[in-house]
């Protein structure tokens, strides 16, 4: 079948739907194609692109296996999938000015949307400063008067990539041209300018939570009053669970303030609380306008950010100077571009917890087969670096890569031998692996993510049978630690990146950005246009190192 060809015709049949408002049914049938890929049916339709295309463009899906929304016109609430503001050009590699054309393309794709795109706005000096004695009203031309060091240029940037890959068939490698050229991509610094866009003393300041919960959202929201603070905002609200408590009666917004907030972060949770669906983003528009917010700091996933960006073009189009800066929260890690996003080092951590004790429960028994389930929507990082962090697994399953349970390369064969040769095994699987194996729940939740069925609860019925179908002895112990990994608090990595985005947000928005992110890229922290990092989900690529080296620690065979 030619899977290129079909998930092209699925994008321009999801393009119609969209313009005939059939939003909620294009939201399950993205997921599903999301689905599908994890199924391996879209599998290597990158590696195979990339080896087959000369003089094509196919730059911008380096970081995924699924291929950029195409939509042409979107009317009504904005997609799943949100093109880029800056189109991509053709590209001819036989062109020899190619690498600069990619260049100032990816220059345009990556600069950030500001409120001066739209308003003819003087900028002030900063009144964030950490210099002791400081005047920091600036002089008669708004300049500073100390010499404080410590402000980012506006046009420092970061290095995206620092590996050069000598061909295309180096492990992990990512490719703009079919020869695999060095080109550099770069992204946008992030931290306090000298010059700012607001007058802190009238600005209105406004943080919401959504998705699910995630260790250190109460970290980020404490970061962001400090800071606002510092520039001197005295008006900071929370908006209560999530996007509905925009528009939800009976919600109020919650006053905060350093004092309110200086001790959140030793516990678990959010402190605004937390919520799915009900975004409706022109409601949430009337909202912000009539509580007069003017800048909005958006903690989520993927979700969260495509409502965050279509939040940031209404304001636009009604033409209110907002800015709306999002933080990327999620245990799963699958956010474009950036090495992870918060809360996932701690549900590592937590899930290793679970690994541990699924360990000892098989270590201990006769023939004991410890098996554990993690979260992990649409990927399987959590399950991978879990895998690795307890170094104790066997068999790690994640939805990028296709298994079979039975036959002779299958889960249950591997199983058996490892029961002969040391006498117990222990299995992690990702809760959205081998769902080709099971029959569709078909249910969405609120936001309309689909839910999946339970890998977890079938192997653990799989595995009893074979071995009883067999005759051999086996123990099962069956973990799912579900809301374990994500309902509780930061741990240190996390709570350093927490502090650092918290405060890197606030900063772009007084810099006059908006429909930005705030996050780390190659160790370096960065903004980046939301549109680019909402094109699909991050999923773990079955050619990096990464999972190579899960494979060197697991010494699992292939499954199929
Ligand atoms: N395409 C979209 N446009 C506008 N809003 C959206 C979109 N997708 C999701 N949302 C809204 O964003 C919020 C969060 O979405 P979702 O439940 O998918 O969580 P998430 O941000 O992806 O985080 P998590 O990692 O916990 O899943 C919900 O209120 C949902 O309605
Ligand atoms: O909080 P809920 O709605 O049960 O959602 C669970 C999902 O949320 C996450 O924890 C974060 O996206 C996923 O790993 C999981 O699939
Ligand atoms: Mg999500």
């Amino acid at each position: 079948m030619n899977y290129e060809k079909v998930n092209a015709q699925f994008t321009d049949f999801l393009c119609r739907l969209l313009d005939d408002h059939h939003f909620e049914l294009v939201h399950i049938l993205t997921r599903m194609a999301f689905a599908l890929q994890s199924s391996g049916n879209f599998y290597s339709t990158q590696h195979k692109w990339l080896h087959s295309t000369r003089g094509q463009s196919f730059y911008g899906s380096s970081h995924s296996n699924a291929k950029e929304c195409t939509c042409k016109k979107s009317k009504g609430p904005a997609p799943i999938c949100v093109k880029a503001t800056s189109t991509k050009v053709e590209l001819d590699f036989n062109d020899p000015s190619w690498k600069q054309k990619f260049q100032e393309n990816w220059d345009k794709r990556f600069d950030l949307p500001r409120i001066t795109d739209i308003y003819d706005l003087k900028p002030r000096a900063t009144t964030f400063s950490l210099k002791k004695n400081r005047n920091s009203a600036g002089d008669e031309n708004g300049t500073p008067m100390d010499k404080w060091n410590g402000y980012v240029n506006n046009d420092d940037r970061a290095l995206l990539k620092v590996i050069k890959y000598a061909s295309p068939n180096s492990a992990g490698a990512e490719c703009i041209d079919p020869d695999c050229s060095w080109v550099e991509q770069w992204v946008h610094r992030a931290g306090p300018r000298k010059e700012i866009y607001y007058e802190p003393e009238e600005v209105k300041a406004a943080i919401v939570t959504c998705g699910g919960l995630c260790p250190g959202l109460n970290d980020v929201i404490r970061q962001i009053v400090f800071t606002l603070e510092t520039y001197g905002v005295k008006n900071i609200v929370g908006i209560p669970f999530g996007y509905r408590g925009f528009f939800e009666k009976g919600l109020k917004e919650m006053p905060l303030s350093r004092h309110l907030v200086e001790n959140i972060n030793l516990a678990g949770g959010s402190y605004l609380g937390v919520s799915r669906g009900g975004a409706k983003t022109s409601e949430i528009v009337d909202s912000i306008q009539a509580r007069r917010i003017d800048m909005l700091f958006v903690l989520g996933g993927n979700g969260t950010h495509a409502g965050a960006n279509a939040i940031h073009e209404e304001c636009r189009k009604r033409k209110l100077k907002v800015s709306v800066v999002a933080v990327p929260k999620t245990i799963d890690n699958d956010i474009l571009l950036m090495d992870k996003t918060f809360g996932f080092d701690t549900a590592v951590e937590e899930a290793q917890r679970a690994i541990n004790s699924a360990y000892i429960e098989a270590r201990s028994a006769y023939h004991g087969i410890g098996l554990v389930k993690l979260m992990g929507r649409s990927s399987g990082f959590i399950a991978m670096h879990a895998s690795l962090s307890s170094g104790q697994v066997d068999v790690c399953l994640i939805p990028e890569v296709p298994f079979t349970l039975d036959g002779e390369y299958g889960v249950l064969r591997h199983l058996e031998h490892l029961l002969e040769t040391k006498g117990f095994c222990v299995v992690c699987v990702a809760e959205a692996a081998g769902q080709d194996l099971l029959q569709k729940s078909g249910a969405t939740d609120a936001s309309g993510n689909v839910i999946f069925s339970d890998i977890g609860v079938h192997m653990q019925q799989k595995i009893k049978m074979h071995f009883k179908d067999i005759g051999v002895p086996a123990d099962v112990k069956y973990i799912d630690p579900t809301y374990m990994v994500r309902a509780c608090r930061a741990n240190a990595s996390d709570a350093i990146l927490c502090t650092v985005l918290g405060q890197n947000a606030v900063h772009g928005a007084f810099a006059g950005f908006s429909g930005i992110t705030s996050c780390i890229c190659n160790t370096h922290y960065a903004y980046l246009p939301i549109t680019e990092v909402i094109t699909a989900p991050k999923r773990v690529n079955p050619n990096s190192r990464m999972w190579h080296r899960c494979l060197t620690s697991t010494g699992q065979p292939d499954f199929h």
